[in-house]
């Protein structure tokens, strides 16, 4: 059988992408609209309700609008915006989230893809809530870097451009400790408070790292890097795309590095710290574009199609 599927921004960033990553794909028709009617309201209204799955790849707003142009009930919706992600009656589509999200996916009609940031944290500290290893309130925070496409055709713009690209090496950024990715971790990870998120842009195009510090010692189960470890490993032994690097003692490690997974749509965690200190660092590298975006959302469309794929990379292949 042949789904056809309507990327809807497929122009932006996430968009070709995920063509890219279906290209070859015989069991999949492209629903496509021509340069001059991309953004035309009507003619995106006839792909969306003709399509089998229509992936929306746009701005915020956009993304509402296409959801309101559905009136086939049949279109299934994969959304890559933040539109969406603690909205009810959407799934979301982080399908390593615990053990029936797959199915919650499979058997949705909306799917919120997650954002890029979100994915690492929630693998991170989902299992340890859940757990119990660390306590639903506790006051957890994040940092997070990311190669700049994370920021769509506009920052790639500022940083490609011929006069004057973006020259800063290293730009931190939300501040205000509101990014609008802060509810969907906070609701995700179990969490009853939302973590102090402080991301950061690189100056290279693509790749993530967010680490997430923790103070054993504070917690009343004061575990060890091998407890943090036991659990995400138990938790993620079986998946294809998350995987557990090695416990290992050093300061510095060449899978550690922002781009490592590009092209992926694979998430390394690392367990690093020090025992005697009773302090931990948890890291997970990851793609932005790809299991932070378009190498997700073709996940999910694989799941709502009803295909396992089985190709993740192992830390072995590193
Ligand atoms: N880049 C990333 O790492 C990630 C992005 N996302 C999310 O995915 C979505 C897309 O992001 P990204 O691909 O980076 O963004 P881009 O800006 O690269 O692409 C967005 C595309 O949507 C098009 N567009 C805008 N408005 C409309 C409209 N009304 N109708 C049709 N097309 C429209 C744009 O057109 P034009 O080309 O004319 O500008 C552009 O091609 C966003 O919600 C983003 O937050 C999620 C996770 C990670
Ligand atoms: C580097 C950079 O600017 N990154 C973007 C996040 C991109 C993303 O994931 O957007 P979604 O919310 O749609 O998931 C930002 O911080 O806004």
């Amino acid at each position: 059988m042949t789904t056809k599927l309507f990327i809807d921004g497929e122009a932006g960033t996430t968009g070709l992408q995920i063509r890219t990553r279906l290209e070859g794909r015989d069991d999949i028709k492209f629903l496509r609209l021509p340069e001059n009617l991309r953004k035309d309201a009507e003619a995106r209204a006839q792909m969306l309700n003709e399509a089998d799955i229509a992936i929306l790849c746009l701005p915020d707003a956009a993304a509402i609008e296409a959801v309101s142009l559905i009136e086939d009930k049949d279109t299934r919706v994969i959304d890559a915006s933040t539109a969406h992600r603690t909205a009810e009656g959407w799934a979301y589509g982080f399908a390593e989230l615990d053990s029936d999200q797959r199915e919650k996916i499979a058997a949705s009609k909306r799917v919120a893809n997650p954002g890029c940031y979100p994915q690492g944290y929630i693998a991170i500290m989902r299992p340890l809530v859940d757990a119990g290893i660390i306590p639903a309130n506790f006051p957890a925070t994040l940092n997070a870097v990311s190669g700049y496409s994370g920021g769509g055709k506009g920052m790639i713009a500022e940083y490609e451009r011929e006069e004057e690209p973006v020259a800063v090496p290293y730009w931190p950024y939300g501040l205000t400790l509101a990014h609008k990715h802060v509810p969907e971790m906070t609701f995700y990870a179990g969490l009853e408070h939302p973590p102090v998120f402080q991301p950061a842009v690189g100056r290279y195009a693509q790749g993530m790292i967010d680490a997430v510090p923790l103070n054993l010692w504070a917690l009343d189960s004061a575990p060890k890097l091998a407890d943090l470890h036991a659990c995400l490993e138990r938790r993620y032994r079986n998946e294809t795309f998350v995987k557990v690097a090695p416990l290992e003692a050093a300061g510095r490690l060449e899978a550690i590095t922002p781009e490592k997974l590009n092209g992926t749509n694979s998430l390394h965690l690392h367990i690093h710290g020090n025992d005697e200190t009773g302090q931990a660092v948890l890291l997970a590298v990851y793609d932005n574009l790809g299991k932070g975006a378009s190498g997700a959302a073709v996940q999910n469309m694989n799941i709502m199609m009803g295909i396992e794929e089985t190709t993740g990379l192992t830390i072995a292949d590193l």
